[in-house]
């Protein structure tokens, strides 16, 4: 995404809907619609295509064995597209902030117990103006990437709002994980992490936190979700019991200083 936001599908391959006027979907802003306010990508199903038993192939070329649908979602700054990016480009996007208009994804492929899946990633924004629009992509998440800004205590005061929200919208067997970002801002920090901690273990979501800026546990915690959703729709009866709870604890522990 260039210094960001609402570049629809850039880099993901959007595959633009048949049923949208040409400029949606396609990394260009429609002229009446905010830019980035209603990206379209193909449906998955909610078994990742588990049952389809032959590889597809992505729109990067790649071939893939299960895809599923990942939201990023929590408030405006916490580093939500920083993190997509970080995860997707393992580049760290510095400089003034621009916040993203609606929504848009991006896709990658992970390799996972020899299994490629496809993880189709949704960066919402955060912006209270744009809930209405990312409310309607809630529904056909497999994941979702709850985030907030270690550094940002409204962020984290904000986090039970996010979850109401999630219940209202989200499919029941959504995988939820909450993620503390910007743990590499040690000196600013005002969430301590036990609290983030006992927050996750009150409403029973994994845990972990997060540099989008230096990439502490980025990879961790979507390899996590992609093991999540790839033992859930494969189900092999011989596979020991992939626990995403135990497997969060691989996370590297950044610092737990405070600022208060
Ligand atoms: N120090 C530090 N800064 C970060 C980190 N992640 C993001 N930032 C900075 O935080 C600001 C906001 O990051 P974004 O990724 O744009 O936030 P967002 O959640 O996508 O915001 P919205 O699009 O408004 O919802 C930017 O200035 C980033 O450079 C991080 O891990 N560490």
């Amino acid at each position: 995404m260039s210094r960001k936001k609402a570049a629809r599908g850039k880099g993901g391959g959007a595959a633009p809907s048949a049923a949208l006027p040409p400029a949606q979907g396609t990394g260009r802003a429609a002229a009446a619609a905010p830019r980035g306010s209603s990206a379209t990508a193909p449906e998955l199903p909610r078994n990742g295509g588990a049952a389809a038993g032959r590889p597809s192939l992505s729109s990067s070329g790649e071939f893939y064995d299960l895809a599923f649908k990942v939201m990023l979602v929590g408030d405006s700054g916490v580093g939500k597209t920083c993190l997509l990016v970080r995860f997707k480009d393992g580049a760290f996007l510095a400089g003034s902030f621009i916040s993203t208009v609606g929504i848009d994804f991006r896709n990658k492929v992970l390799t996972v117990d020899g299994v490629k899946v496809k993880l189709q990633i949704w960066d919402t924004a955060g912006q209270e103006r744009f809930r209405s629009v990312t409310h309607a992509y809630y529904r056909d998440a497999h994941a979702l990437l709850l985030l907030y800004d270690v550094t940002n205590k409204a962020s984290f005061d904000n986090i039970q709002a996010w979850l109401t929200e999630i219940h209202e919208y989200a499919q029941q067997d959504v995988v939820l994980m909450l993620l503390g970002n910007k743990v590499d801002s040690a000196q600013d920090r005002v969430v301590k992490r036990e609290d983030g901690e006992k927050l996750a273990k009150e409403y029973g979501v994994p845990f972990m936190e997060t540099s989008a800026k230096s990439g502490l546990n980025v990879e961790l915690a979507f390899t996590a979700i992609a093991k999540e959703l790839k033992h859930r729709s494969m189900k092999l009866p011989n596979e020991p019991k992939f626990k995403l709870h135990d497997y969060v604890k691989k996370e590297v522990r950044g610092s737990g200083c405070c600022r208060s």
